[in-house]
């Protein structure tokens, strides 16, 4: 048995407290409990950065004999808070350590999370102590300071660098809440995507697109039937291990691509980009097997490719070499993006703007192009009948004067369709863009993409450079820039 002297100083008449933490400005950072097998009051938690961790004294498993001198035999919990409240600058305790110092287990390496879903402690009636939770937005990262207890981690936010860690719930905690509260988390497709039979709005800017439709209806159906067959559901997206990276001055930019719903303006946004910085921003240029026209030229329209040539290409796919990234049929002609023409244009120097389908997000998902990817999302059906009363969209790319405007149909099917995508996708997500305004959803992505771009350090997903052990120590060796 030791006895212990935590002093510090605050301004309150109350003393920091124990389990439950009172709003102080600067609670003790610990949370208590009754052993069930001895009695004894023990501590629960230590909060990382608050002041008993920073103290050094106090341990989590410590037990508490004496608050200020009284003893703690026979006491509840509940009593503590009261006890320390008497206390005016300082806190005397007495306690049985744990560990001896030898003992203690050794500090673990850091773990970094991207959260993919929002917290609010505040709207959580489960958390144990509202106070010494910590409140977080999808796409904030944490860093993660203990996993040890099953269902409360502890972590703090990242860009606070030395705050206090606080309790937030543990990926299987959110999963099993998700699972029981929402049902409706089971993967659920929108019926007009699990139904080839029926038709789509037909939002064609590229005519690609229309490829990837097709193989969009096959994946959702895919989709459907894993979701509800013997695996179960499609566990809900919790957190994604990230890390660090410190770029080089060297570094080019990142590639970003644009994915979302037919008609959401991904293409709108993308001109913007290239109007307001044309040294800056760049676009693939597409493989296409139909004739070039008299105005158009090769290499800067399109690639004119034989439709041998176009089908070794595909070949390569099917056997992994990836030369596209997509590709798609339309009206009896090739077209597709190729990785290569994503590595010209960042060879040249630009951020090279690719809006994909985000199933093939994975074909450049790696180290070598760093892609942040941007999800352009509906606003509510509200505003979207409200901004696009008089937009008119290119029904055929082939057919420049097809054009229509939205029906009533293409919204609903819009705001099912970006839900899809979220559902399959998200994770893979860096930030998401409600184009309600067009305006103001440019200029939001504008400034975004140049925080990104002026960051010194890039969170990226931890899979890009250690990949499963077959490569990766070649991937990891050749690393400068890590910390
Ligand atoms: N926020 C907005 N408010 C009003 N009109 C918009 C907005 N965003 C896009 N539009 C208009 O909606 C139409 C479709 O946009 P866009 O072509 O960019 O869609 P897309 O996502 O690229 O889909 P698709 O490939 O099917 O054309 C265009 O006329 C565009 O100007």
């Amino acid at each position: 048995q030791i006895s212990m002297h935590v002093s510090y100083t605050h301004t309150h008449t109350h003393a920091p407290l124990f389990e439950p933490l009172v709003k102080t400005k600067e609670p003790l950072g610990a949370t208590i409990k009754r052993d069930k097998s001895t009695g004894a009051i023990v501590v629960a938690r230590i909060m990382r950065g608050g002041p008993a961790d920073k103290s050094g004294l106090i341990h989590e498993g410590d037990e508490l004999r004496e608050v200020n001198g009284v003893s703690l035999e026979h006491r509840k919990p509940k009593e503590i808070p009261s006890l320390l409240a008497r206390s005016q600058n300082e806190v005397r305790f007495t306690i049985v350590p744990a560990f001896s110092k030898e003992e203690m287990p050794p500090n673990e390496p850091k773990l970094f999370v991207r959260a993919l879903f929002d917290y609010d402690p505040g709207q959580d009636p489960a958390v144990p102590c509202k106070e010494a939770a910590v409140a977080f937005r999808w796409g904030d990262v944490l860093q993660i300071v203990s996993a040890e207890d099953e269902a409360w981690w502890q972590a703090c936010h990242q860009r606070d660098g030395h705050s206090r860690a606080g309790l937030v719930p543990s990926t299987q905690l959110h999963q099993r809440r998700v699972a029981l509260q929402r049902p409706k988390a089971l993967f659920k497709p929108p019926t007009h995507l699990t139904d080839p039979s029926v038709s789509h709005p037909a939002g064609l800017r590229r005519s690609f697109r229309l490829g990837r439709k097709s193989s969009w209806v096959r994946e959702a159906a895919r989709a459907k039937r894993w979701s509800t067959g013997v695996n179960g559901s499609n566990p809900p997206p919790t957190y994604r291990e990230v890390i660090p990276y410190r770029r080089d001055p060297e570094d080019g930019h990142r590639l970003v691509v644009l994915v979302g719903p037919d008609g959401v303006g991904v293409n709108e946004l993308k001109r913007r980009l290239l109007i307001s910085d044309p040294d800056r921003y760049g676009v693939t240029v597409p493989y296409t097997t139909r004739e070039k026209r008299k105005q158009e030229s090769e290499g800067v329209d399109y690639h004119f490719f034989s439709v041998h040539a176009f089908e070794e290409y595909i070949l390569s796919n099917r056997y992994g070499a990836h030369q596209f990234i997509e590709y798609g049929r339309y009206d009896g002609h090739y077209y597709g993006t190729s990785v290569d023409s994503v590595r010209t244009v960042m060879a040249e120097g630009k951020v090279c703007l690719l809006d994909v389908h985000p199933s093939k997000i994975k074909r450049v998902y790696s180290l070598e192009f760093m892609p942040y990817v941007v999800f352009v999302k509906p606003p509510r059906i509200e505003e979207l009948r409200l901004t696009r009363r008089r937009a008119k969209f290119i029904c055929d790319e082939e057919d420049k004067s097809a054009v229509r405007t939205f029906s009533e149909e293409d919204f609903e099917n819009m705001i099912d369709l970006a839900e899809t995508m979220e559902n399959l996708c998200g994770h893979l997500f860096d930030k998401v863009i409600v184009n309600g305004d067009v305006t103001a959803a440019f200029r939001e992505l504008k400034a975004d993409l140049q925080r990104v771009d002026q960051a010194e350090v890039q969170w990226i997903p931890e899979e890009w450079v250690c990949p499963p052990p077959t490569n990766a120590r070649s991937s990891c060796g050749q690393l400068g820039g890590w910390i």
